[in-house]
């Protein structure tokens, strides 16, 4: 039987956590030595049937894959990967049941606002928290959470973490049309000045990317598109997500492992492979 943490004697644990933790140092040091993407996507999913495969509640799926998106955020924040957006919940989850619905939402109102609290992950890095979605569809205990993460965080210029929730790209699309069109009808817009760049400026993410320090950005007009979008859980679909963030260059990554299992050793060959097209690209070989 393999060993386990709980199974190992405390010392073991203690070399074991020790050798990890240098390993991942010297890994995402050699990373950080290359070029580093600005904008990262990631669509978490695979919990439910992660959960269901080993027998345990879906409730416990959705806390593991809350786990996992703490360490792959700290994984992303150690490189300065600036903008980091995840699909937490889309709008049609509202159908799926109460039970699930609500353990959701403790994740978002406990677990998520732990990390914004002073010294935490995201004031240790500096970073920002925005919802991107319609907020209004939730309950007014949550949306009240949201309101304080977000304002606890505002000051945050280092980048954004991005919590893609009640959220679908079109919906976000549409809203972003009706903030432009808001512009002209208050004149301060000509309806001929419209163009993509202006609907894409009032997307969500655009408006969110916005308040980062541009200093921070290598190629800051392109901060609101994504360089890479990773799916867990083999399965191949955008699923209405961030479909005007992923231009030309985003880089599609389809992974087999369930999102609670996602972590280091899925990241690497990701960033490595992004790495090297940058290369080709700067090299003209592409
Ligand atoms: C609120 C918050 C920040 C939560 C973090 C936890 C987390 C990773 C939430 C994602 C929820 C979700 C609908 C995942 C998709 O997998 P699925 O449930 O559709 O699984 P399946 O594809 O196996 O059915």
């Amino acid at each position: 039987m393999p060993s386990t943490a709980q199974s190992r004697p405390p010392l073991l644990n203690f070399i074991v956590h020790l050798l990890f933790s240098v390993a991942t140092t010297v890994l995402l040091y050699l990373i950080s030595l290359g070029p580093i993407p600005q904008h990262v996507g990631f669509v978490m999913d695979g919990n439910r049937r992660y959960a269901r495969g080993l027998g345990k509640e879906v409730s416990e799926g959705h806390g593991e894959g809350f786990a996992a998106l703490k360490r792959t955020l700290e994984i992303c924040l150690r490189l300065r990967i600036r903008v980091v957006s995840v699909y937490a919940f889309a709008i049609d989850n509202f159908s799926r049941s109460e039970n699930e619905v609500s353990a959701l939402m403790r994740l978002a109102k406990d677990r998520l606002a732990e990390l914004c609290q002073h010294g935490a992950l995201l004031e240790e890095y500096g970073v920002q928290i925005k919802f991107i979605g319609q907020i209004s569809l939730f309950p007014p205990d949550v949306q009240q959470a949201i309101k304080e993460m977000e304002e606890m965080t505002a000051g945050h210029k280092n980048g954004v973490l991005n919590v893609c929730s009640p959220y679908a790209s079109r919906d976000e699309i549409t809203t972003s049309i009706q903030n432009t069109h808001r512009s002209v009808y208050n004149g301060e817009l000509e309806k001929d000045q419209i163009t993509s760049t202006t609907v894409f400026n009032n997307l969500g993410t655009s408006q969110a990317i916005s308040k980062v320090n541009p200093g921070l950005f290598k190629r800051p007009e392109e901060s609101g598109k994504l360089d890479i979008l990773v799916r867990t859980s083999n399965v191949k679909r955008l699923s209405d997500f961030m479909m005007w963030q992923a231009s030309e260059d985003t880089q599609l990554h389809f992974v087999n492992t369930f999102w609670p299992e996602f972590g280091l050793s899925d990241m690497i060959p990701i960033l490595l492979g992004w790495q090297q097209k940058q290369w080709i690209k700067q090299l003209g070989w592409d």
